[in-house]
């Protein structure tokens, strides 16, 4: 079961099963830890299927609870809250969960600490990479949250695909023995990481891909997407275009509006030419995400107009590509899209 038939288990879950077994108790009783968790028990103590010895010595070694991050403040407004993490290894980052209107959670996932990619107009870039999270800190960003949610997406801090570790936790999630999740409700966001995406893709065929593409234009999206001179757009949509050939799935292509620089009509042809001339058009869905303004970042960016979302909407849709303006929450707490950097740090 979990941890020995899981291909790169992390080492907290594989310590802990090691010190279970040490202590002379059969391999069930890990498991039992394992199910307390899914049931939402993280604090050892409060394990009353374990002997009270082994809940003790589990404290001793390992801390009161099953998760290593720890939750510092939690910011709410309507339908979003975002919390931000700990870790005694270094470094915070934040998770935010939204509620939509039909009742549906969704649990935006962090997976780096800070970000080494440095694109231009985002706030997690402006830290750097810090550090990568283990497979067990993102799956404590799911423990951890607020009531187990629908699905998850790794849209919070960090580019999922540069983190080896992403891969692993991705197994934990889709995990029938223990968090369960369909990979239809795991989305993963990436820049353009390559190597990443054909890994995942091979690994994970079910899971849901988004491009983040930003500009059409290999200049203008090289100066946006630093990532870009290394793994150009066209390469990445290739990798699409076979995921969802063999899948027969839809995959989506995030489209960040900047007012004046990337929404124009010349823009939105030219995205559309390159879906176009791709062998499934039907299966590349655009996602425009209206630019978030945040501390740091160059003040010539602005949102779009209103209306240009709208346009850019049209455009698309005339020349027969789908569509959407991504729901954005949270722009008030700082929580949404490209507003993440833990800035709290100072406060706390
Ligand atoms: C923060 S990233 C994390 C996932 C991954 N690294 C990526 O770039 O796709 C999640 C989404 O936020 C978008 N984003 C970044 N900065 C933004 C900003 N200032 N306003 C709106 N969206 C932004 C990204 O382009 C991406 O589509
Ligand atoms: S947009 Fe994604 S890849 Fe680029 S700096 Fe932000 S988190 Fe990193």
């Amino acid at each position: 079961m979990l941890v020995h038939h899981l291909p790169n288990p992390p080492p907290r879950y594989r310590t802990l099963a090691d010190f279970v077994e040490q202590q002379g108790h059969p391999p069930y009783r890990f498991r039992q830890i394992m199910h307390a968790v899914t049931r939402g028990v993280l604090e050892f103590a409060s394990m009353s299927e374990l002997p009270r010895q082994l809940r003790d010595n589990l404290t001793a070694e390992f801390g009161s609870h099953v998760t290593t991050l720890q939750p510092l403040t939690s910011q709410r407004s309507a339908h979003v809250t975002k919390t931000l993490l700990a870790s005694p290894k270094g470094g915070r980052v934040e998770s935010v969960r939204l509620e939509y209107a039909a009742g549906w959670t969704s649990l935006c996932l962090s997976s780096q600490v800070g970000c080494g990619l440095g694109c231009t107009f985002c706030a997690t870039g402006t830290m750097g990479l810090v550090r990568n999270l283990g497979a067990d800190e993102i799956i404590d960003q799911v423990l951890l949250a607020d009531g187990r949610p629908d699905s998850v997406a790794f849209m919070g801090m960090g580019e999922p695909l540069a983190n080896p570790h992403t891969l692993a936790a991705i197994d934990l999630l889709t995990d029938a023995s223990f968090l369960g999740f369909s990979p239809r409700r795991v989305t993963v966001s990436t820049v353009g990481f390559l190597p990443g995406m054909q890994q995942l893709v091979e690994r994970h065929p079910g899971v849901v891909l988004t491009l983040s593409v930003h500009s059409p234009f290999d200049e203008q999206r090289s100066e946006l997407i630093p990532l870009h001179h290394r793994y150009p757009l066209a390469e990445c949509l290739d990798v699409l275009e076979e995921h969802v050939t063999v899948t027969n799935r839809r995959t989506y292509l995030a489209y960040l509006l900047i007012g004046g620089l990337n929404d124009s009509r010349e823009h939105a042809d030219a995205l559309a030419a390159r879906i176009l001339a791709r062998e499934r058009p039907d299966l590349f869905m655009v996602s425009l995400i209206p630019f978030n303004q945040a501390p740091g970042l160059p003040a010539e960016f602005t949102p779009p107009e209103q209306h240009t979302v709208r346009e850019f909407a049209q455009h698309l849709h005339a020349r027969g590509v789908r569509a959407t303006r991504r729901t954005q929450f949270g722009t008030d707490i700082d929580a949404a899209c490209g507003q993440l950097a833990a800035r709290h740090d100072a406060e706390i």
